[in-house]
């Protein structure tokens, strides 16, 4: 994707694994950068030196949201993308109440989009026809429901469904899609049997890594016509 202006993309939980991958893509192709971030990864070293603005931002409770998004004006009056990929992968457990995990799952994944895309509005438009970009990271099992994550998939299925609203709200200046994984890549804690079994639930059977987010982003971001939609990378996962 070459970048149509300089204006920078900003990347919510952009420290570590997907969200990492996508700002370093961005990066190598002089693209400007705006990360959020929560913890502090080594990685983030590595951004700053690339030339990163990496504003530390939880969003746990609303003041976070406009703290950061307040932070992101006075860095960048315009930006040529928002891409929400911050996220956590709460399962229902007898550890934690269920309405904590509900409220939890509604804060990262409902709340800080809907505010966000809405306190930066003015920062997204004026910059022409499909002149920038909000991508929603939500997942497949939007389509399927989950047993173990149902306060998650819940809350992704808002975010999917804001997908459409922002769409029809920001055209034709702001494109709004989302894209909706199953198994991009493992986490460290999973177990063999785990990730046997995760492999062989798509008809690829493969854990594909961050890139096949990347190129979903990049060509989002070149097309001047795609919005309002939702784009899976599932590996044949529904035909199994
Ligand atoms: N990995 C996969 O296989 C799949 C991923 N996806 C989606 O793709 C996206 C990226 O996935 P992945 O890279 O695995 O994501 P991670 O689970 O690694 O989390 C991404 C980041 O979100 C940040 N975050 C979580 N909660 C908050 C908060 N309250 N405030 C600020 N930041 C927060 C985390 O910060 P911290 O490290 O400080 O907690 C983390 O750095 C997510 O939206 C995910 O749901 C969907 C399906 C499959
Ligand atoms: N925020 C996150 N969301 C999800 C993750 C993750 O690691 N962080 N992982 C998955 C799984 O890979 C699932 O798609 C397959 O078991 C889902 N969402």
């Amino acid at each position: 994707m070459e970048p149509h202006n300089s204006a920078p993309v900003l990347i919510t939980g952009g420290a570590r694994r997907i969200g990492l991958a996508l700002a370093k893509s961005f990066l190598l192709r002089d693209i400007p950068v705006i990360i959020a971030y929560r913890s502090d990864y080594p990685a983030l070293a590595e951004l700053k030196e690339q030339g990163a603005i990496c504003l530390q931002g939880d969003f746990s409770e609303h003041a976070g949201i406009y703290r950061f998004a307040n932070q992101v004006i006075q860095e960048a009056p315009k930006l040529r993308a928002v891409i929400h990929n911050a996220s956590a992968w709460l399962a229902e457990s007898a550890a934690i109440p269920s309405e904590q995990v509900m409220a939890s799952m509604l804060q990262i994944h409902v709340y800080t989009p809907y505010l966000l895309n809405q306190l930066l509005e003015p920062c997204l438009r004026g910059q022409g026809q499909a002149g920038a970009d909000i991508i929603h990271l939500t997942d497949y099992v939007v389509e399927k429901g989950s047993d173990k994550h149902i306060a998650y998939a819940a809350s992704k299925a808002a975010l999917d469904n804001m997908t459409r609203s922002f769409a029809r709200k920001l055209a034709p200046e702001v494109k709004v899609n989302a894209i909706a994984p199953a198994l991009i890549m493992f986490n460290p804690s999973d177990d063999d049997e785990y990730r046997r079994q995760a492999l062989e639930k798509s008809l690829m059977k493969i854990a594909p890594g961050e890139s096949e987010v990347v190129n979903l982003v990049d060509y989002l971001m070149n097309s001047r016509y795609v919005t309002g939609r939702t784009h899976t990378v599932d590996g044949g996962r529904p035909l199994r």
